[in-house]
């Protein structure tokens, strides 16, 4: 009998070997992602600005050129998963509470926010990606099958007056600058 599918996860048809989230403990609220791939995350003391500013302080002149300035962006960490759920549900985002502590490591966005119509989008398929800045000094390799962070589905809510009727056109940034 084909019970009604209301949220969950799949994985993305790209990826193999991928363990779908699963919560910890009985109790968890968050359902834990792992890593799809072996990613590394760079320090961002490495970065171009880092060296700027180490010259600045010494009073020198320095010019912050693009590369320097792309370096400390968030690296995208891939999970090879996709999550469906109600129209009026989310799924939020959030890092392990290991991560700062033990690995230096920050989510870029704060909290992620996975909206309903991300799944199957025609960009890429509703692929949830954390975004992760390294604070630490030395670079962090997350391994393929690492824990990397957690997914709360959560209801929102909606103002008196919302007009909000345009259809998703893709994946991070598609609503626009
Ligand atoms: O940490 C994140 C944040 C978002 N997303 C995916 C799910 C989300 O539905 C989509 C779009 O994200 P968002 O809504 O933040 O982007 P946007 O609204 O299209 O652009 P922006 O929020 O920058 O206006 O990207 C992730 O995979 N990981
Ligand atoms: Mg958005």
């Amino acid at each position: 009998m084909n019970v009604a599918k209301i949220r969950g996860f799949e994985k993305v048809t790209t990826f193999e070997e991928i363990n779908l989230p699963k919560r910890a403990t009985k109790a968890a609220a968050g359902y834990d992602f792992e890593a799809a791939s072996d990613v590394i995350i760079p320090s961002i003391w490495k970065s171009g600005i880092a060296t700027a500013l180490k010259v600045a302080l010494k009073k020198e002149e320095i010019f912050l050129d693009e590369e320097m300035i792309k370096q400390v962006k968030p690296v995208l960490v891939p999970t090879g998963v996709k999550a469906y759920m109600g129209e009026e549900e989310f799924l939020q985002l959030c890092n392990r509470s290991s991560n700062p502590l033990k690995n230096f490591l920050l989510l870029g966005n704060g909290v992620g926010v996975i909206d309903s119509d991300y799944y199957n989008n025609e960009n890429n398929e509703g692929h949830i990606m954390f975004q992760f800045l390294n604070f630490g000094l030395r670079d962090v390799t997350i391994k393929k099958g690492e824990r990397v962070g957690q997914g709360i589905f959560l209801p929102f809510l909606k103002a008196d007056e919302d007009s909000a009727t345009t259809e998703r056109q893709g994946g991070f940034g598609s609503s626009g600058k």
